[in-house]
Order: structure tokens, then C-alpha cells, then sequence
């Protein structure tokens, strides 16, 4: 690919803004939690609202700075996304099809998601535009989306090795598509099925490995017919008609099970702990955290189970546990993929080894979440072996030394994670930067020291 020379201001935090922390030892962290708005549905919620014909209102969306880029996207494309305040939003919608050329290049700073599902978005629509993110961003791969999206018509200009900036040119109309994924990932069968949208015909996606289904259950809601069945060898087969038109809805976003890891796995770690998350969405593609934990010995209760907008929900409550070391199921991957770095925090406590494998994904998150999780451990003084798909964790069965300085390497789950690795070891951990957290949960400092955590800033 040849295309347009490096961003010139993507960088949304340069290094001079670097916001070092430490965490320290505390005692019991007690109370009832509601961490903000699942940030996969907050995404979609601004897309699939932009793309319907009318106002989408949404509450409990998610006001983080992935989320907030593609709101800002949404609005440069020409369909507003509105901020009523405390996680109301309105989304005047411009149909599929409606969106518009936009006069700038769309910042997606630390945003995997948003990239790569706009990008699908955008493939079925006849405008040209180019995408560009932060250093972390602009180091991931964006072939496995710009593959099926040429094979469905679109253009792609941008550096060789398929990496950000990228400028895009969207099919009129895109050719419907059947895709097998290669990689089990729900934003590339989401790129698809949202380019499926503007195709004539049906677009599928077949799946290997499920992954989690957001898109469908949102489409749905929006009143697209969405097939899904298992054929031979457990594949599943998602099927989108294209041309369709999406009737605008209200979307009430549930807690975001990936930020509600953080509180409940400090609460096993640190002794006398009993914490509850609210709202919590379980859906069974997110919630595979929660049964390795149980599987682990962790005392994790769910309350009050429901349905809310199409999604599980449930109260989670975590009480401090003695954890035992277990062959983490590598099938099960994808039902918790951004929560490996916290789980191998609660490993380095667990008595015995817990073997984690099947994590190839997981090098090309917002770092390389295998290596940048191994030397987190190692500055914990924790006992962790690297493997190329993943990683072995031996605890002693209590608690680690700490003391270390971790670096976050732009990855704010590495920053949560080191941070709740502090709170549970016998010394202070500190961490190089913390201002990556904003992405995905902003208030987390001031949720957790609500519940009793030491968490401060430093002089680095
Ligand atoms: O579709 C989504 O909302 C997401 C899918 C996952 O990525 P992959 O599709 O790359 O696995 C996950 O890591 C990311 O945080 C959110
Ligand atoms: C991988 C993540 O997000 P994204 O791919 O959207 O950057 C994450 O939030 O852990």
C-alpha cells in the first residue's frame, strides 16, 4: 500500500503528560461499586446510531477517550453525536449510506475498536477518508480489516506492513461477502458485518471461535435480522442482508465486565475484602474470567440476574479468597481476552502454577500484552515463565513482594493490573504512566480509593 506520510499530532498523550502513580499495600477494600458503561457497546451504540434513520438515544455510555473518538468520528462523518450529560447521548442518524466525506483525518488515538469497526462502516460507503491513532495504535496490525474489506470493494492506501495512517475508499456498493475469520476477533467480524450493511445480499461470517457478539445483539435492536447457526465442526455462521434500514432505538449500556475485573480481583487479593459490582454485563462471550476465577477458588458470587437491552446483567460480589493455580482453558480465550494481565496478577497469589496458553492475540493489543504482563510480574518479584502463546504464573500462595516500577507501555489494562498488583503485595508498586487508564475507564482511581485503595500520584 502507498498512501499519506505519518500523522503529525496523534499522539493524544505525549510523554511530557506522563502521570506516574503508586499503589501500596491497604487493608480490606469494602463497599459497592458501579464501574462506567461496557466500552465494546458504547462503541457501537454511537456507530449502529449514526447509521440509522433518526435519533438514537443512548444512557450509560461510556465517556472514555476510545469511546469519545468515535463519538467525535460519528459527528465529523455528519451524523451528531450529542452529549446530554451523565452518560446520555443522542445520535442524530444519517442512514446507511448517509455518512459524509470528512474534511479531516479520524483520530482513533489508542482505539482498536473504534479503527477497525468505522472502518467497516466506511468500506460501504462511497467517500474517501483516513484513519489515524496514537503510537500504540499506529503499531497494530489492520490487514486482517483491510483484507475482507478489499475482497467487499473497498481501497486501502497506507504503509506496506498494513499499519496506520490509512486512507480509505469505500465501495458503492460494497460486493456482499463470505469470510472466515482467521483470527478469532470480534472487531474483524464486526468490520464485515457493518460493510455487509450497504451490500446487495447476504454477508457472512463464519467463526471458528466465538467471539463476542455485541454487533449481532445490537443489530437486532436496531431491527436488522441477524442469522446465526453452528454448521459442521462447531463453526458459527453469522449472517447479515444487506440494504436494510436500521430503526433508531434506545441503548442502556451495562458495567463493562473488562473494567469491573480490576475492583473485584483487588478484592480476592487484598485480605478481608468484600466488594460488589454493579450492573455487571455477563455475557457468557465476556464472562470467562469470572468462571476461571471461581474454577480458582475465588469466593465471586452473581446477584440479580437479568436481561437489560438485549445483554446479561448481575451484581458480582467478590469476597478475599485463597486461590489455587489452574490450566486456564485456552478454548475459552476469547471470552476474556483483555482480562489476561489482571488474571495473571491474581496467578502470582494463587498457590501452584496456572498455565496460560493460547494467547497469540494478545501481542498485538495496545502493547504486547504477553511480554508487558511477564515484566510486570517480574518487577512484582512474582515467578513467571514467558511462552511464545502465552504464559506460566507459579504462586506461593500469598502475597508477592511488590516494590517494582512497572511500565505500562502505553496499555492502560497493564496499568490496572500493576496497580492492583500494589495494593495486594507487601511493598508499593509504581507505575512510569497512568494517563492511558482515561481510555477505557476514567474514574478508576477515584472508584477504587472509594473503596479503600492507596493509590497516589508521584514525582516519578
Ligand atoms: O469488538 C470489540 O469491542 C473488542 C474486541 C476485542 O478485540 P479483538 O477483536 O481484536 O479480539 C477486545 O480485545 C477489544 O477490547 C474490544
Ligand atoms: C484491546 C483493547 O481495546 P482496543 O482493541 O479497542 O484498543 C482493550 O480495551 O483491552
Amino acid at each position: 500500500m502507498t498512501g499519506p506520510s505519518s500523522p503529525s499530532s496523534t499522539a493524544s498523550h505525549p510523554a511530557s503528560a506522563a502521570q506516574p502513580w503508586r499503589a501500596s499495600p491497604c487493608a480490606a477494600l469494602t463497599g459497592a461499586v458501579r464501574v462506567p458503561g461496557d466500552k465494546s457497546m458504547s462503541h457501537r451504540a454511537l456507530l449502529l446510531g449514526a447509521l440509522a434513520v433518526g435519533r438514537t438515544t443512548v444512557s450509560g455510555l461510556l465517556e472514555s477517550e476510545d469511546v469519545i473518538a468515535t463519538a467525535g468520528a460519528v459527528t465529523a462523518l455528519g451524523a451528531r453525536a450529542v452529549d446530554r450529560g451523565e452518560g446520555n447521548w443522542e445520535i442524530d442518524g444519517v442512514g446507511i449510506g448517509g455518512l459524509a466525506e470528512p474534511q479531516q483525518a479520524l483520530d482513533f488515538g489508542n482505539s482498536g475498536t473504534g479503527c477497525r469497526l468505522m472502518m467497516g462502516v466506511l468500506a460501504g460507503h462511497p467517500i474517501t477518508a483516513t484513519f489515524i491513532g496514537d503510537a500504540s495504535l499506529s503499531r497494530r496490525p489492520m490487514k486482517r480489516i483491510t483484507d475482507p474489506l478489499s475482497q467487499m470493494g473497498a481501497r486501502f492506501a497506507g504503509p506496506e506492513g498494513g499499519t496506520l495512517p490509512i486512507t480509505l475508499t469505500g465501495a458503492n456498493p460494497p460486493l456482499p461477502l463470505t469470510y472466515t475469520l482467521p483470527v478469532a476477533s470480534a472487531q474483524v467480524k464486526s468490520a464485515v458485518l457493518l460493510a455487509g450493511l450497504s451490500a446487495p445480499g447476504q454477508t457472512t461470517v463464519l467463526e471458528p471461535v466465538r467471539t463476542r457478539d455485541h454487533t449481532e445483539n445490537m443489530l437486532r435492536a436496531f431491527g436488522c435480522e441477524v442469522a446465526v447457526d453452528e454448521g459442521p465442526h462447531g463453526i458459527h455462521a453469522v449472517r447479515v442482508t444487506g440494504e436494510c434500514e436500521l430503526t433508531p432505538t434506545h441503548v442502556d449500556v451495562p458495567a463493562d465486565p473488562s473494567s469491573a475485573a480490576f475492583p473485584l480481583v483487588a478484592a480476592l487479593l487484598v485480605e478481608g475484602s468484600d466488594v460488589l459490582a454493579r450492573d455487571v454485563m455477563v455475557n457468557p462471550l465476556r464472562a470467562g474470567l469470572f468462571s476461571v476465577l471461581k474454577e480458582m477458588g475465588a469466593d465471586i458470587t452473581f446477584e440479580n440476574e437479568r436481561e437489560t437491552g438485549g445483554e446479561r446483567v448481575a451484581d458480582i460480589r467478590a469476597r478475599f479468597s485463597s486461590l489455587k493455580g489452574i490450566v486456564v482453558p485456552p478454548e475459552g480465550a476469547a471470552s476474556m481476552i483483555d482480562e489476561y494481565p489482571v488474571l495473571a496478577v491474581a496467578a502470582a497469589f494463587a498457590e501452584g502454577k496456572t498455565v496460560m496458553r493460547g494467547l497469540e492475540e494478545l501481542r498485538v493489543k495496545e502493547s504486547d500484552r504477553i511480554s508487558a504482563t511477564v515484566a510486570m510480574l517480574e518487577a512484582c518479584g512474582a515467578e513467571v515463565e514467558e511462552l511464545e502463546d502465552g504464559m506460566i504464573v507459579t504462586g506461593r500462595g500469598g502475597r508477592i513482594s511488590g516494590g517494582g516500577h512497572v511500565l505500562t507501555g502505553m496499555d492502560h489494562r497493564i496499568a490496572m493490573s500493576a496497580v492492583v498488583a500494589g495494593l495486594a503485595a507487601e511493598n508499593a508498586v509504581t507505575i512510569d504512566d497512568a494517563a492511558m487508564i482515561a481510555t477505557s475507564f476514567p474514574a478508576f482511581r477515584d472508584l477504587m480509593t472509594g473503596l479503600g485503595a492507596q493509590i497516589a500520584p508521584t514525582n516519578g
